[in-house]
This record gives structure tokens, sequence and C-alpha cells, in this order.
């Protein structure tokens, strides 16, 4: 069953208002103010994180790649030569093969399989080509989209599907964590239509309070079902990952 936000959702969503400006300021100054320190507190953490100066030294798209690297550090799910799908994939770090150590993740390299395309990407954002990785710039959540994958698959069985979308955060935890969650739920929907028994299925969220109902749902899905937090993801981020290994055959 789809979790449903609360009632607060739409004023806020819509307001787009999150931050109160403090009192004696008009709002121009007051939105001034948060932006400037917003995009230096942005600034300082970037010069200062070990995984961005590492991600630059590679000539990796991105410091995610290393999250998902740690991941498979410890659950040993990626291999090359599978068949992968990457939502949420842009700027690239997940689906990329710098001959980084990601290259395995998705499995572009060294697979024996001549097929040209063995990555399936889709984000709302465009995202640069890489070879071997087929892009949709399409909405994950739109039943348009997974047709047009599936379509693009042609009938391929896929060993492992990856999430790391997020949502634009709307400020208000609860929300953003129940927005997480209708993510992670629609990546389970595409896991049961095309992810082959015995796959993986890797999938962000924001830990908020129903992640633990949801990882009950998993579990009919998949032998086990571990929630996971690497240290590339930042301490002061709630985002989580639940880990699923071992696809169970549908009924
Ligand atoms: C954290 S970024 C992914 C980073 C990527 N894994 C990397 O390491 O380069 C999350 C992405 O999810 C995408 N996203 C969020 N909601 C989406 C949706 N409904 N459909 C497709 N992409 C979505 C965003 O556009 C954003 O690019």
């Amino acid at each position: 069953m789809r979790i449903q936000p609360t009632s607060s959702y739409t004023a806020i969503h819509c307001t787009g208002a999150f931050r109160p400006a403090p009192p004696a300021w008009g709002p121009a100054l007051s939105r001034a103010y948060s932006s400037f320190s917003d995009s230096k507190r942005w600034l300082d953490r970037q010069r200062n994180d070990p995984y961005v100066k590492k991600a630059q030294q590679l000539n990796l798209r991105s410091r995610g790649a290393f999250k998902l690297i740690e991941i498979d550090q410890k659950y040993h799910f990626l291999r090359s030569g599978a068949v992968c799908i990457d939502c949420g994939a842009a700027p690239g770090g997940w689906s990329e093969d710098p001959a980084a150590p990601s290259a395995a993740i998705t499995g572009t390299a060294g697979g024996g399989d001549s097929e040209k395309y063995r990555i399936f990407a889709m984000d709302l954002l465009p995202m640069a080509g890489i070879d071997g990785v087929q892009f949709f710039q399409r909405d994950f959540t739109q039943p348009e989209s997974i047709a047009l994958l599936k379509n693009a698959l042609k009938g391929k069985p896929v060993n492992t599907i990856v999430s790391d979308m997020a949502p634009s955060f709307s400020g208000t935890h609860s929300i953003d964590h129940l927005r997480t969650m209708n993510l992670c739920e629609d990546v389970l929907g595409l896991a049961g239509q095309v992810l082959a028994p015995g796959g993986t299925m890797v999938c962000k969220f924001l830990v908020g309070g129903s992640e633990q109902e949801f990882r009950q749902e998993l579990r009919n899905h998949f032998n086990k079902v571990n929630i996971y937090k690497p240290k590339a993801s930042r301490k002061e981020s709630s985002e989580s990952y639940f880990v699923c290994l071992g696809k169970k055959r549908s009924p």
C-alpha cells in the first residue's frame, strides 16, 4: 500500500517557505541571507570533504560513486557483465566506467557479451553519455517511463537495480521521508516486473519512521533485507540504503 503524505503536504510543498525569516528583515534580504549562508556552508563542506577530493583525483562524476562502492564492499553483489538499472543516475557516478572501481558496479567491463547496453539509466536531469549505458531523461514515477525501460531491456533479465533517487527536498523532514519511501516503493514495483530471481535491489531513503514497516514488505520479496549507511554518506544527512539481496521467485 502506498504511503500517503500528511495533509500538510500540499500547503508546505506549495509555499516553499521552510526557513523562518529573522523577524526584523524584509523577505528579500532574508532570502539573500539564507542563500548566502547556505552556499558558504556548502562551499566549505565541499572544500573539506575527502570524498570530493578523491572523486576529483580519480576524475569521477560524483562523490556518490564511493557510496555504492562501499555498499558493495560490504555486501558483494556487483559483478562484471551484469545487467543493471540505475534510477536517479545523473550525473552518472554510479553508471560510469572510467576504469574506476565503480566499473564493476554496472558491469560494462568485460562482460563477454556483445550486446551494446548493459546499463539502463534514468533521471529527470540530463546526463552526459557513457559507453554501454542507455540513458532516459524521464520521470521514473511515470508508468510510461517504466514501459520505456522494459521495452529497452528486450526481455533481458536484470541482475541489479540501484536507486539513488532523491526528490527535491521540501525542508520538512517528515514529508521528505515519505517522498523517498514512495520512490522506494516504485523501485520495488519495477523489481517485481524485471529483476531476475536472486537479483539485488539497492534503494536510497531518508530515515523517518516508516522504513521498518517497508522493510517488512521488502522481506516478502527478498531473502535478506539490510539497512546500511555508507561512510561516504554525510553524517548530517538522514539518508540510508535498503540493500535487498536474493530476490525470491514470484509465487
Ligand atoms: C543523489 S542524485 C544521484 C547521484 C548519482 N547516483 C551519482 O552518484 O552520480 C539523485 C538524482 O535523482 C534524480 N531523481 C529524483 N527523482 C527522480 C524521478 N522521479 N525520476 C528520475 N530521477 C529522479 C534527481 O534528478 C537526481 O539527479
